[in-house]
């Protein structure tokens, strides 16, 4: 069975990752992007762990990892070298019921990455399952490549404007139809518009659909 893509909001959330390798470190970025609390504890770590942490972006705790470190995390990547220890730590976080990643062992795990790509607040992800991560790399490559420049923006200055929009138009059907046409415009603008060409829109709707 294909998994299912929630889209959650991890801003703030504690993820601990045990774990300074490679692997760990890619995942660190990963999370770092998306806002939440990052956690490491891995007795040795890659030099831009260390450095994150000097900077206060991250916590880093150079020591080795027991199961127990999980309580309190909110979700956890199991990315240490230590194939017991990676079982130990989702065992422990399933019976807790806490949302686990481990990075060598997909059965191990109750959720997974996939790839990223990322403009703004749009964000695709492309999992295969685990089936072949090298595919979903290379699809993201593709994927990236079929996003238009600005479309990032553009979903950013839509944001702007919808509570505006709202407040404007009562109907829903106009509404829909007004979003799509400012959808079209900024994409292709790759940003935003100026306010009178979009209140020159809307009026024009307006008069439109009240005949
Ligand atoms: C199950 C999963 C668990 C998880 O990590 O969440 C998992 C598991 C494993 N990956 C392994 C290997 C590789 N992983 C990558 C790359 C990525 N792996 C990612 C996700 C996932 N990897 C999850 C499933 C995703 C899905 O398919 O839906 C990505 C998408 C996201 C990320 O990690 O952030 C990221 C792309 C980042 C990007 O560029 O966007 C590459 C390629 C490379 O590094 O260039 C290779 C070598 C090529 C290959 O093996 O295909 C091995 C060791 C196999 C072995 O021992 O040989 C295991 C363990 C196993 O297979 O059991
Ligand atoms: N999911 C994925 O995308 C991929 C997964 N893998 C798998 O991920 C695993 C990790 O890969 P790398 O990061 O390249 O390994 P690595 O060898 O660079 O890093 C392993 C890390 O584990 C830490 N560690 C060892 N014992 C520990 C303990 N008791 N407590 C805390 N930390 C401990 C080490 O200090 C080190 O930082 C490997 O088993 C590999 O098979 C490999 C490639 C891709």
């Amino acid at each position: 069975m294909a998994y299912f893509p929630f889209y959650m909001d991890v801003e703030g959330m504690v993820c601990l990752i045990v774990g300074g390798g490679k692997v760990a470190s890619r995942k660190v970025f990963t999370m770092l992007e998306y806002g939440a609390a990052v956690r490491v504890i891995a007795p040795e770590a890659e030099e831009e762990i260390a450095a994150l942490a000097e900077m206060g972006r991250i916590s880093y705790e150079a020591r080795a990892c027991a199961p127990e470190d999980v309580d309190g995390a909110d979700f956890v990547i199991a990315a240490t070298s230590d194939e017991g220890l990676n079982r130990a730590i989702s065992r422990r976080c399933k019976s807790l019921r806490i949302p686990v990643n481990v990075v060598d062992v997909q059965e191990e795990c109750s959720f997974i990455f996939p790839a990223l790509v990322k403009d703004g607040d749009i964000v695709v992800g492309i999992s295969t399952g685990g089936a072949s991560p090298a595919i979903a790399r290379m699809l993201k490559d593709r994927v990236r490549a079929a996003i238009p420049e600005g479309a990032g923006a553009a979903a950013g200055w839509m944001k702007e404007n919808r509570e505006m929009v709202k407040a404007l138009v009562d109907s829903q059907p106009v509404r829909e139809e007004i979003f799509y046409r400012l959808a079209e415009l900024a994409m292709s603008a790759g940003g935003g518009l100026e306010d009178g060409t979009v209140k020159r829109m809307i009026e024009r709707k307006l008069e439109e659909s009240h005949g």
